[in-house]
């Protein structure tokens, strides 16, 4: 079976971008999307982007996303860059700000003069249960208006977490420097840490000042990656409510760019930055 593609990334996060609305997709499984995410006998991604027809009235398109593990996930911020000017090159809709139904509700996407694309995320929940996270028994401490939970490492230090969903999971801790953090080893045990039943995304942040953090993400199902949308948001919202951010906030990320404007509790997040087109390709599974 012959699939037309498309390479795209966002910051440097990149994607296969897929319209399942043009070619059959559905008997395809999660060793297929492992096999064409991998980076040595496949073509490469950190995920995999469906373009599909909505089920819900009055919505432009569906967006499915899997991990480079094979695991359908959520909700992808840099991803949702990619979507709207994928479906905008391809000429598969004509307006600036489309709607579009992911796993949790419906996203709106807006393609900016400049190229780059306005998402609004939606309101985060901060709530551990909904990433769901198992808190009970954890040592928790207030900082700002953030509730932070203790997680002990195996090599016995022990780290203060935000947890932030965006739709997806994610614990969130700031270090004195995100170059020098153990974001490999520590992203991994945290990923898969029984505190996270569902497994977890894990930020790391440096606070350079109240409108400027750097960031790297250990991502679920993909590994540390050189941005992620998702991620950026939660980092800004955790570091918002510990009090050390105020919005709008710059993310410099190992791929680039993003900013994320969030105006406080019950109010969506705004994440914009850019989208890139690679090459289109045909590829043969
Ligand atoms: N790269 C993404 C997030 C993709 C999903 C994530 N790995 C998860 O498993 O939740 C982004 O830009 O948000």
């Amino acid at each position: 079976m012959n699939l037309n593609f498309t390479k795209m990334h966002g910051a440097g996060n990149d994607f296969i971008v897929l319209n399942a609305m043009a070619q059959d997709l559905s008997g395809l499984t999660a060793d297929n999307w492992r096999a064409l995410a991998d980076r040595h006998f496949g073509i490469g991604a950190d995920q995999i982007l469906l373009v599909e027809r909505p089920t819900i009235d009055g919505v432009d398109f569906k967006y499915t996303i899997y991990n480079q593990d094979g695991s359908l996930v959520e909700n992808c911020g840099n991803g949702a860059r990619c979507f709207v000017k994928y479906v905008s090159d391809k000429a598969l809709t004509d307006k600036r700000e489309i709607t579009v139904q992911i796993a949790t509700g419906v996203m709106v996407l807006t393609l900016n003069d400049d190229d780059t694309v306005t998402v609004n995320m939606g309101a985060p929940s901060l709530d551990a249960s909904t990433l769901p996270a198992v808190v009970d028994g954890c040592a928790q401490r207030e900082q700002g208006s953030d509730t932070l939970y203790e997680v002990k490492l195996s090599d016995g230090h022990v780290r203060w977490l935000s947890l932030v969903s965006m739709g997806n999971p994610h614990a969130v801790q700031i270090v004195n420097d995100v170059d020098a953090a153990p974001v490999q080893t520590e992203g991994a045990e945290l990923e898969t840490h029984s505190m996270f039943p569902r497994k977890v995304n894990v930020g790391f942040m440096q606070v350079l000042n109240q409108q400027h953090i750097k960031l790297r993400v250990f991502e679920r199902g993909a590994g540390e990656t050189l941005a992620c949308g998702t991620g950026a948001c939660a980092a800004v919202v955790a570091g918002i409510r510990r009090g050390e951010l105020v919005s709008p906030v710059r993310v410099s990320v190992r791929g680039g760019e993003l900013n994320i404007a969030w105006a406080g509790a019950g109010q969506a997040v705004y994440m914009t930055g850019p989208a890139v087109t690679v090459f289109d390709g045909q590829v043969s599974i």
